[in-house]
Protein backbone atom coordinates (compact mmCIF):
# COMPACT_ATOMS: atom_id res chain seq x y z
CA UNK A 1 0.00 0.00 0.00
CA UNK A 2 1.56 3.29 -1.02
CA UNK A 3 1.22 5.93 1.60
CA UNK A 4 -0.68 9.33 0.13
CA UNK A 5 2.02 12.24 -0.06
CA UNK A 6 1.88 14.23 2.99
CA UNK A 7 -0.38 17.61 3.18
CA UNK A 8 1.41 19.11 5.30
CA UNK A 9 4.80 18.88 6.73
CA UNK A 10 6.72 20.07 9.98
CA UNK A 11 10.53 19.46 9.64
CA UNK A 12 12.54 20.28 12.19
CA UNK A 13 10.69 22.95 13.71
CA UNK A 14 12.23 24.75 16.88
CA UNK A 15 10.64 27.23 18.82
CA UNK A 16 11.99 29.12 21.63
CA UNK A 17 10.51 31.80 24.09
CA UNK A 18 12.58 34.35 25.14
CA UNK A 19 12.06 35.67 29.09
CA UNK A 20 13.78 38.78 30.23
CA UNK A 21 16.99 36.99 29.73
CA UNK A 22 15.67 32.68 30.45
CA UNK A 23 15.22 30.99 26.92
CA UNK A 24 12.42 28.39 26.89
CA UNK A 25 13.03 25.84 24.43
CA UNK A 26 9.53 24.88 23.69
CA UNK A 27 9.75 22.68 20.39
CA UNK A 28 13.15 20.92 20.13
CA UNK A 29 13.32 19.78 16.33
CA UNK A 30 9.16 18.34 15.87
CA UNK A 31 9.39 16.99 12.41
CA UNK A 32 5.90 15.34 11.20
CA UNK A 33 3.54 14.94 8.38
CA UNK A 34 -0.75 15.56 7.85
CA UNK A 35 -1.54 13.42 5.32
CA UNK A 36 -5.02 14.27 3.25
CA UNK A 37 -8.29 12.68 5.16
CA UNK A 38 -6.40 11.74 8.60
CA UNK A 39 -6.66 12.60 11.99
CA UNK A 40 -3.63 13.04 13.65
CA UNK A 41 -3.19 13.22 17.18
CA UNK A 42 -0.75 14.61 19.14
CA UNK A 43 -0.56 13.80 22.64
CA UNK A 44 1.40 14.81 25.19
CA UNK A 45 1.22 16.59 29.05
CA UNK A 46 1.18 20.15 29.73
CA UNK A 47 4.03 21.98 28.50
CA UNK A 48 5.64 19.34 25.80
CA UNK A 49 4.87 22.33 23.30
CA UNK A 50 1.70 20.89 21.20
CA UNK A 51 0.01 24.29 21.68
CA UNK A 52 3.51 25.95 20.13
CA UNK A 53 3.80 23.60 17.71
CA UNK A 54 0.13 24.20 16.52
CA UNK A 55 0.09 27.95 16.13
CA UNK A 56 3.88 27.79 14.72
CA UNK A 57 1.95 26.59 11.33
CA UNK A 58 -0.22 29.73 11.34
CA UNK A 59 2.46 31.91 12.89
CA UNK A 60 -0.13 32.41 15.54
CA UNK A 61 2.83 32.53 18.10
CA UNK A 62 3.70 35.41 19.86
CA UNK A 63 6.07 37.60 18.45
CA UNK A 64 9.92 38.26 17.84
CA UNK A 65 10.97 39.26 20.45
CA UNK A 66 8.94 36.67 22.98
CA UNK A 67 8.73 33.47 20.37
CA UNK A 68 11.16 32.40 18.01
CA UNK A 69 10.00 29.40 15.61
CA UNK A 70 12.84 27.92 13.15
CA UNK A 71 12.87 24.79 10.89
CA UNK A 72 10.12 24.60 8.08
CA UNK A 73 6.20 24.23 7.79
CA UNK A 74 5.38 23.01 3.93
CA UNK A 75 2.08 23.28 2.39
CA UNK A 76 1.39 23.28 -1.11
CA UNK A 77 5.12 23.72 -2.05
CA UNK A 78 5.46 26.91 -0.18
CA UNK A 79 6.99 26.98 3.90
CA UNK A 80 4.79 28.80 6.13
CA UNK A 81 7.12 30.06 8.48
CA UNK A 82 8.97 32.54 5.52
CA UNK A 83 5.65 33.23 2.99
CA UNK A 84 4.76 36.96 2.74
CA UNK A 85 2.21 37.71 5.29
CA UNK A 86 -0.47 38.65 2.81
CA UNK A 87 -0.42 34.75 1.75
CA UNK A 88 -0.47 33.18 4.66
CA UNK A 89 -3.84 35.64 5.07
CA UNK A 90 -5.49 33.94 2.24
CA UNK A 91 -4.28 30.51 3.41
CA UNK A 92 -5.64 30.96 7.17
CA UNK A 93 -9.20 29.70 7.56
CA UNK A 94 -9.42 28.83 3.71
CA UNK A 95 -6.62 26.20 3.58
CA UNK A 96 -5.42 25.28 6.92
CA UNK A 97 -8.08 26.43 9.97
CA UNK A 98 -7.43 26.51 13.64
CA UNK A 99 -10.23 25.76 16.56
CA UNK A 100 -9.16 26.73 19.93
CA UNK A 101 -10.25 25.15 23.53
CA UNK A 102 -11.25 28.55 24.93
CA UNK A 103 -13.81 29.85 22.11
CA UNK A 104 -14.65 32.95 24.56
CA UNK A 105 -10.96 33.83 24.06
CA UNK A 106 -11.03 33.66 19.94
CA UNK A 107 -14.51 35.09 19.34
CA UNK A 108 -15.14 38.54 19.57
CA UNK A 109 -17.77 39.68 22.16
CA UNK A 110 -18.94 42.96 20.54
CA UNK A 111 -20.06 41.18 17.49
CA UNK A 112 -22.80 38.78 16.38
CA UNK A 113 -21.88 35.03 16.00
CA UNK A 114 -23.43 34.68 12.63
CA UNK A 115 -20.99 37.66 11.04
CA UNK A 116 -17.90 36.32 12.50
CA UNK A 117 -18.66 32.98 11.04
CA UNK A 118 -19.43 34.71 7.49
CA UNK A 119 -16.62 36.64 7.79
CA UNK A 120 -14.09 34.56 6.60
CA UNK A 121 -16.33 33.85 3.73
CA UNK A 122 -16.55 37.91 2.87
CA UNK A 123 -12.78 38.20 3.84
CA UNK A 124 -11.28 35.03 1.51
CA UNK A 125 -13.65 34.50 -0.81
CA UNK A 126 -15.08 38.03 -1.72
CA UNK A 127 -18.58 36.75 -1.08
CA UNK A 128 -21.23 39.64 -0.98
CA UNK A 129 -22.93 39.78 2.41
CA UNK A 130 -26.00 38.01 1.62
CA UNK A 131 -23.91 35.00 0.04
CA UNK A 132 -21.63 34.94 2.84
CA UNK A 133 -24.70 34.91 5.28
CA UNK A 134 -26.75 32.20 3.36
CA UNK A 135 -23.23 30.05 3.62
CA UNK A 136 -22.76 30.78 7.76
CA UNK A 137 -26.40 29.87 8.16
CA UNK A 138 -26.19 26.63 6.54
CA UNK A 139 -22.37 26.18 7.86
CA UNK A 140 -23.95 26.74 11.46
CA UNK A 141 -27.05 24.72 10.80
CA UNK A 142 -24.11 21.35 9.56
CA UNK A 143 -22.39 21.93 13.11
CA UNK A 144 -26.01 21.26 15.01
CA UNK A 145 -26.47 24.45 16.13
CA UNK A 146 -30.46 24.61 16.49
CA UNK A 147 -32.33 28.10 15.50
CA UNK A 148 -29.70 29.28 12.96
CA UNK A 149 -31.18 32.24 12.07
CA UNK A 150 -31.82 33.34 15.46
CA UNK A 151 -28.33 32.39 16.71
CA UNK A 152 -26.77 33.98 14.20
CA UNK A 153 -28.05 37.51 15.42
CA UNK A 154 -26.49 36.49 18.86
CA UNK A 155 -23.51 37.59 20.69
CA UNK A 156 -20.75 35.33 22.20
CA UNK A 157 -22.26 35.76 25.49
CA UNK A 158 -25.91 34.28 24.83
CA UNK A 159 -24.66 31.28 24.08
CA UNK A 160 -24.00 27.99 26.14
CA UNK A 161 -20.20 27.13 26.27
CA UNK A 162 -20.75 23.82 23.57
CA UNK A 163 -22.67 26.31 21.43
CA UNK A 164 -19.81 28.70 21.18
CA UNK A 165 -17.55 25.75 20.18
CA UNK A 166 -19.88 25.15 17.52
CA UNK A 167 -19.82 28.82 16.43
CA UNK A 168 -16.23 28.50 16.25
CA UNK A 169 -16.08 25.00 14.68
CA UNK A 170 -18.49 26.43 11.76
CA UNK A 171 -16.61 29.48 11.57
CA UNK A 172 -13.29 26.78 10.78
CA UNK A 173 -15.12 25.23 8.20
CA UNK A 174 -16.89 27.33 6.66
CA UNK A 175 -14.29 28.34 3.90
CA UNK A 176 -13.72 24.50 3.08
CA UNK A 177 -10.45 24.15 4.77
CA UNK A 178 -8.18 21.04 3.93
CA UNK A 179 -6.29 20.82 7.38
CA UNK A 180 -8.15 21.93 10.65
CA UNK A 181 -6.14 22.11 13.81
CA UNK A 182 -8.32 21.76 17.08
CA UNK A 183 -6.24 22.38 20.35
CA UNK A 184 -7.78 20.73 23.15
CA UNK A 185 -10.96 21.48 21.33
CA UNK A 186 -13.21 19.86 24.01
CA UNK A 187 -11.60 20.66 27.57
CA UNK A 188 -13.44 23.35 28.50
CA UNK A 189 -16.57 21.53 27.82
CA UNK A 190 -18.55 19.44 30.36
CA UNK A 191 -18.60 15.65 29.70
CA UNK A 192 -21.66 15.09 27.56
CA UNK A 193 -20.61 18.10 25.25
CA UNK A 194 -17.14 17.08 24.88
CA UNK A 195 -18.79 13.97 23.66
CA UNK A 196 -21.30 15.45 21.20
CA UNK A 197 -18.28 17.51 19.46
CA UNK A 198 -15.97 14.87 19.46
CA UNK A 199 -18.72 13.24 17.16
CA UNK A 200 -19.34 16.40 15.36
CA UNK A 201 -15.30 16.63 13.71
CA UNK A 202 -15.45 13.08 13.65
CA UNK A 203 -18.71 13.17 10.98
CA UNK A 204 -17.47 16.17 9.40
CA UNK A 205 -13.83 15.01 8.74
CA UNK A 206 -15.71 12.51 6.85
CA UNK A 207 -17.63 14.54 5.36
CA UNK A 208 -15.38 17.14 4.14
CA UNK A 209 -12.57 14.76 3.62
CA UNK A 210 -10.03 17.14 5.69
CA UNK A 211 -7.29 16.07 7.70
CA UNK A 212 -7.74 17.05 11.47
CA UNK A 213 -4.55 17.58 13.99
CA UNK A 214 -6.36 17.43 16.92
CA UNK A 215 -4.56 18.22 20.06
CA UNK A 216 -5.27 16.35 23.52
CA UNK A 217 -3.69 15.38 26.61
CA UNK A 218 -6.73 12.76 26.65
CA UNK A 219 -5.71 9.64 25.62
CA UNK A 220 -9.36 8.23 25.56
CA UNK A 221 -10.34 10.94 23.41
CA UNK A 222 -7.45 9.98 21.24
CA UNK A 223 -8.37 5.86 21.10
CA UNK A 224 -11.59 7.13 19.76
CA UNK A 225 -11.08 9.47 17.03
CA UNK A 226 -7.37 9.25 15.43
CA UNK A 227 -5.69 7.26 12.61
CA UNK A 228 -2.00 8.32 13.66
CA UNK A 229 -0.89 9.46 17.05
CA UNK A 230 2.07 11.87 18.07
CA UNK A 231 3.22 11.70 21.55
CA UNK A 232 5.39 14.69 22.64
CA UNK A 233 7.59 15.39 25.88
CA UNK A 234 9.58 17.95 27.16
CA UNK A 235 9.42 20.11 23.02
CA UNK A 236 10.32 16.82 21.28
CA UNK A 237 8.54 13.94 19.51
CA UNK A 238 9.43 10.70 21.60
CA UNK A 239 7.33 8.51 19.51
CA UNK A 240 4.83 8.22 16.15
CA UNK A 241 2.88 5.45 15.64
CA UNK A 242 -0.37 4.05 13.91
CA UNK A 243 -3.11 4.03 16.70
CA UNK A 244 -3.96 0.89 16.86
CA UNK A 245 -0.06 0.13 17.87
CA UNK A 246 0.15 2.58 19.80
CA UNK A 247 -1.98 1.24 22.00
CA UNK A 248 -1.19 -2.13 21.46
CA UNK A 249 2.59 -1.62 21.68
CA UNK A 250 4.36 1.67 22.88
CA UNK A 251 7.85 1.75 21.88
CA UNK A 252 8.70 4.21 24.24
CA UNK A 253 8.77 4.47 27.91
CA UNK A 254 7.42 7.78 27.96
CA UNK A 255 4.37 6.57 26.12
CA UNK A 256 3.96 3.32 28.86
CA UNK A 257 3.66 5.96 31.54
CA UNK A 258 0.98 7.71 29.88
CA UNK A 259 -0.93 4.90 29.10
CA UNK A 260 -0.63 3.44 32.13
CA UNK A 261 -2.06 6.83 33.78
CA UNK A 262 -5.39 6.21 31.80
CA UNK A 263 -6.54 2.81 32.58
CA UNK A 264 -8.71 0.65 30.39
CA UNK A 265 -8.20 2.21 26.76
CA UNK A 266 -9.19 0.41 23.76
CA UNK A 267 -9.31 1.97 20.51
CA UNK A 268 -12.22 2.31 18.11
N1 LIG B 1 3.83 32.90 25.15
C1 LIG B 1 4.74 32.20 25.82
N2 LIG B 1 5.74 32.81 26.47
C2 LIG B 1 6.65 32.10 27.14
N3 LIG B 1 6.68 30.77 27.24
C3 LIG B 1 5.71 30.10 26.62
C4 LIG B 1 4.69 30.77 25.89
N4 LIG B 1 3.85 29.84 25.37
C5 LIG B 1 4.32 28.64 25.77
N5 LIG B 1 5.43 28.78 26.53
C6 LIG B 1 6.23 27.71 27.13
O1 LIG B 1 6.53 26.76 26.13
C7 LIG B 1 6.43 25.44 26.62
C8 LIG B 1 5.45 24.63 25.78
O2 LIG B 1 4.15 25.17 25.94
P1 LIG B 1 2.88 24.67 25.09
O3 LIG B 1 1.75 25.56 25.45
O4 LIG B 1 3.25 24.55 23.67
O5 LIG B 1 2.65 23.22 25.70
P2 LIG B 1 1.38 22.29 25.58
O6 LIG B 1 1.90 20.91 25.41
O7 LIG B 1 0.46 22.81 24.53
O8 LIG B 1 0.74 22.42 27.01
P3 LIG B 1 -0.81 22.65 27.41
O9 LIG B 1 -1.47 21.33 27.21
O10 LIG B 1 -0.72 23.07 28.84
O11 LIG B 1 -1.33 23.75 26.50
C9 LIG B 1 6.03 25.56 28.08
O12 LIG B 1 7.19 25.48 28.85
C10 LIG B 1 5.43 26.93 28.17
O13 LIG B 1 5.59 27.48 29.44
Amino acid sequence: MTTPAPLLEIDDLRVDFRLDDTTVHAVRGVSLEVRPGETLAVVGESGSGKTATALSVLRLNPEPPCAYPAGAIRFDGRDLLTVPDRELGRIRGADISMVFQDPMTSLDPLQRVGAQVAEVLRHHHGLPRSAARHSALEAMDEVGIPDPERRYRQYPHELSGGLRQRVMIAAALVGRPRVLIADEPTTALDVTVQRQILDLLVGLRQRHDMAVVLITHDLAVVAETADRVVVMNAGEIVETADVHDLFARPAHDYTRRLLAATPRLEPA
